[in-house]
C-alpha cells in the first residue's frame, strides 16, 4: 500500500482534485483489470479511450484517477491527478510504486530493429556464467535468476516492467539486461526507469504501421538515448548508418563497436561456418557458438557491453565462447538423409536477407536453399512484398505461407507478398496458406544435403488465427518431418 502523494512525485501534473492521501492498493491502466483501492490511470490508445471507462473504473473500486481530462461527470469519494500526458505519467508512478527498483540494480537496454533479443539473452547468459545475480526481459520470455516468467511483450507495461524489476531486486540481482521496443519508447513505458547502459543494434524497415515513417521509427529509436543519464554509457554500431545519429543528442558516454569502420571495439571475421564463428576481438582470437555476419556484430555488442561493465576480460571472452544463442534464432538440425533445415526469427526484410546471406556463405557447395515465410497479420503491411522479394532472390525455392494472421485474411496477406515477387522468380514460388503443409511441401522438395530455412517464428509455440493462439512451433513440426527422411 503506498499514499497517492507518494507515488506521484515527479510527476508534473495541472491539477490535483483531492487530497492525495489516499491509499493505492495498485495501479491499473486497464477498466476491466480494476480492483478495490486502485489508481486508474486514463490512457488514450490506438483503438479506443481510456478515458470512456473512468466512470466504471471508479464504479468497480478505483479511489484515485490519473487523467488528461476530467469526466462530465462522475459520483463517488474519488482523488483526479490532471496530468498533459497519463501515458508519461504511469512511468513514474509505477517506477515510484515499486520503490524504484531500476535504481537499485545494473539496468542495461537494447534497441534496435533486429539482434535485441541476441544481445539482451548473451549478456544475461553471459554474466550469471561469471557469477552474477541478474534478470532478463526479452520477446521469447523474463527471466530472474534461471526462473522464467512468460513475456506478452517484447518489452513489458510499466506496471508490469517495475513489478518485475522489483522482484529482481528482491531477489538479489546485479543486473537486468533487456529489450527496448520502439512501442515501448512511444509510450512511454521506460519513463521513469535508470538506466546504466544502452545499446544501440541496427535500424532497418520494420513497425511503419505504427510509426508511420521511417523518420518517426528512428526518432523512437533515439529518444532512448536522448534519456540516458550523464551515468550510463550509450553504446551504437557504427556501421549501421543511423548509428552515430542516436548518440547525437545523449547525455551518456559515448562508445562504438563495428566490423568494418574505426570503432572504440572492434572485431574481424576470420571463420564463418554452420559450427560457429571464428572471431579476432580487439585483438584475441576466439571461436563463438553463433554464426552469421549479423551474430558477430551482436556477439562484439555484447563484449564491448561487458567491458563497459568493467569485467575481466579473458573471463568474458572464455565465458562468451560457451553460450549458445536465444531460442529460435538460427537453430538448425540435420535430417538422417543429411537435408539441414534452421528455424529462425527473421521477419523484417533485412533479417530475411541476413539470414540468407549467410547460408549462401556457408554452404559448401550446390545444396539448394528452400525458404518456407510468411508476414504477420495486423503488422506492418510494407514489408510484405520486400520479404517475399528478398526471400524469393536469394532462395532456389520460395513458399509463401501463414505467420499469425491474426484478424486477416491469410490469403490476402499471401498476395500482398506475392506482389514483390519479381516475374523473373514467379516459377520457383509457391503459396500454401497453411504452414504445416507448406513445411511438410518443403521437406518433400528437398534432396538430401539441402537447406530449409524456416523463417519468422522462431522461438513461438502458436499460430495466431483470429484472435486465437493454436499451438504451433517451427521445430517441432520440422522434427516430425525430419524423422521421416531416411
Ligand atoms: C500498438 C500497441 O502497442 N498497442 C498497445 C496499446 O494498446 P492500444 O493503444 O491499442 O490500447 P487501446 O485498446 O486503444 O486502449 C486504450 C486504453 O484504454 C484502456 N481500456 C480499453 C478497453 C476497456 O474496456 N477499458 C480500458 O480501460 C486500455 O487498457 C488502454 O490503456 O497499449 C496496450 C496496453 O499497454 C498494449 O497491450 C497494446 O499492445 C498490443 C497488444 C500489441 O500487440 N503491441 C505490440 C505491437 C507491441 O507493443 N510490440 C512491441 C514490439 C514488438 C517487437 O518488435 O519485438 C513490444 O514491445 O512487444
Ligand atoms: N544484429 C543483427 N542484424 C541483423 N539481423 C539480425 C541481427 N541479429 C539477429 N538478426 C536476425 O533477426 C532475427 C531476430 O533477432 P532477435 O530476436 O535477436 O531480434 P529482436 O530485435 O529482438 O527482434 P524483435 O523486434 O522481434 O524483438 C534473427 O532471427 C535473425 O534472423
Ligand atoms: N514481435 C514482433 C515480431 C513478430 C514476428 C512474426 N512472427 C509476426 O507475428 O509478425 C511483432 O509483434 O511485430
Ligand atoms: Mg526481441
Amino acid at each position: 500500500m503506498r499514499y497517492l502523494s507518494d507515488i506521484m512525485e515527479g510527476v508534473a501534473f495541472t491539477e490535483l482534485q483531492g487530497s492525495a492521501d489516499v491509499d493505492i492498493t495498485a495501479i491499473v491502466f486497464d477498466s476491466r483489470k480494476v480492483v478495490p483501492g486502485c489508481l486508474f490511470v486514463a490512457m488514450k490508445g490506438t483503438l479506443v479511450d481510456g478515458h470512456d471507462y473512468i466512470e466504471q473504473a471508479v464504479k468497480d473500486g478505483a479511489v484515485a484517477v490519473i487523467c488528461e481530462e476530467l469526466p462530465a461527470h462522475v459520483t463517488g469519494e474519488v482523488d483526479f491527478l490532471m496530468v498533459a500526458d497519463s501515458a508519461k505519467a504511469l512511468g513514474i508512478i509505477a517506477a515510484n510504486f515499486y520503490e524504484n527498483p531500476s535504481s537499485n540494480l545494473k539496468l542495461v537496454g537494447v534497441t534496435g530493429t533486429n539482434g535485441k533479443t541476441t544481445i539482451a539473452t548473451l549478456l544475461y547468459k553471459l554474466f550469471r556464467d561469471m557469477g552474477y545475480k541478474c534478470g532478463l526481459l526479452s520477446t521469447v520470455e523474463n527471466q530472474i535468476n534461471g526462473r522464467v516468467i512468460a513475456a506478452t511483450h517484447t518489452t513489458p507495461d510499466p506496471v508490469a516492467l517495475n513489478k518485475l524489476l522489483s522482484d529482481m531486486v528482491n531477489e538479489g540481482c546485479d543486473y537486468c539486461f533487456m529489450e527496448v521496443s520502439s512501442h515501448a519508447v512511444a509510450q512511454h513505458r521506460i519513463n521513469g526507469l535508470t538506466f546504466s547502459g544502452g545499446i544501440f543494434s541496427n535500424l532497418t524497415h520494420d513497425h511503419l504501421d505504427y510509426h508511420k515513417t521511417f523518420e518517426s521509427y528512428l526518432k523512437a529509436k533515439k529518444q532512448f538515448f536522448d534519456t540516458l543519464p550523464k551515468s550510463a554509457f550509450a553504446l551504437t554500431n557504427i556501421d549501421d548508418k543511423n548509428g552515430s545519429v542516436m548518440l547525437q543528442n545523449t547525455a551518456a558516454h559515448k562508445k562504438t563497436y563495428g566490423l568494418k569502420s574505426m570503432a572504440d571495439y572492434k572485431a574481424r571475421i576470420i571463420e564463418n561456418q554452420f559450427s560457429g564463428l571464428f572471431l579476432n576481438i580487439d585483438n584475441q582470437e576466439v571461436w563463438f557458438k553463433l554464426v552469421g555476419t549479423f551474430n558477430a556484430y551482436n556477439l562484439l555488442a555484447v563484449y564491448a557491453t561487458a567491458m563497459l561493465l568493467e569485467q575481466d576480460e579473458a573471463k568474458v571472452l572464455v565465458s562468451l565462447s560457451k553460450l549458445s544463442g536465444a531460442e529460435g534464432r538460427f537453430d538448425y538440425i540435420t535430417a538422417p538423409n543429411k537435408t539441414v533445415g534452421i528455424v529462425d526469427y527473421a521477419h523484417t526484410p533485412d533479417a530475411v536477407q541476413n539470414v540468407l546471406s549467410t547460408i549462401h556463405d556457408i554452404r559448401k557447395g550446390s545444396e539448394k536453399v528452400i525458404t518456407v515465410i510468411g508476414c504477420g497479420g495486423d503488422r506492418d503491411k510494407t514489408k510484405r512484398p520486400v520479404m517475399a522479394k528478398v526471400a524469393s532472390e536469394w532462395s532456389d525455392k520460395v513458399i509463401l505461407t501463414s505467420d499469425n494472421p491474426r484478424s486477416e485474411d491469410p490469403a490476402l496477406i499471401i498476395k500482398d507478398m506475392e506482389a514483390g515477387v519479381d516475374p523473373a522468380f514467379k516459377r520457383h514460388t509457391l503459396s500454401i496458406a497453411d504452414r504445416r503443409e507448406a513445411i511438410k511441401t518443403a521437406c518433400m522438395l528437398a534432396q538430401p544435403g539441402d537447406i530449409i530455412l524456416l523463417a519468422g517464428k522462431g522461438h513461438e509455440k502458436y499460430q495466431e488465427i483470429k484472435g486465437v493462439k493454436n499451438h504451433f512451433d517451427d521445430m517441432e513440426e520440422l522434427l516430425e518431418q525430419f524423422k521421416l527422411m531416411n
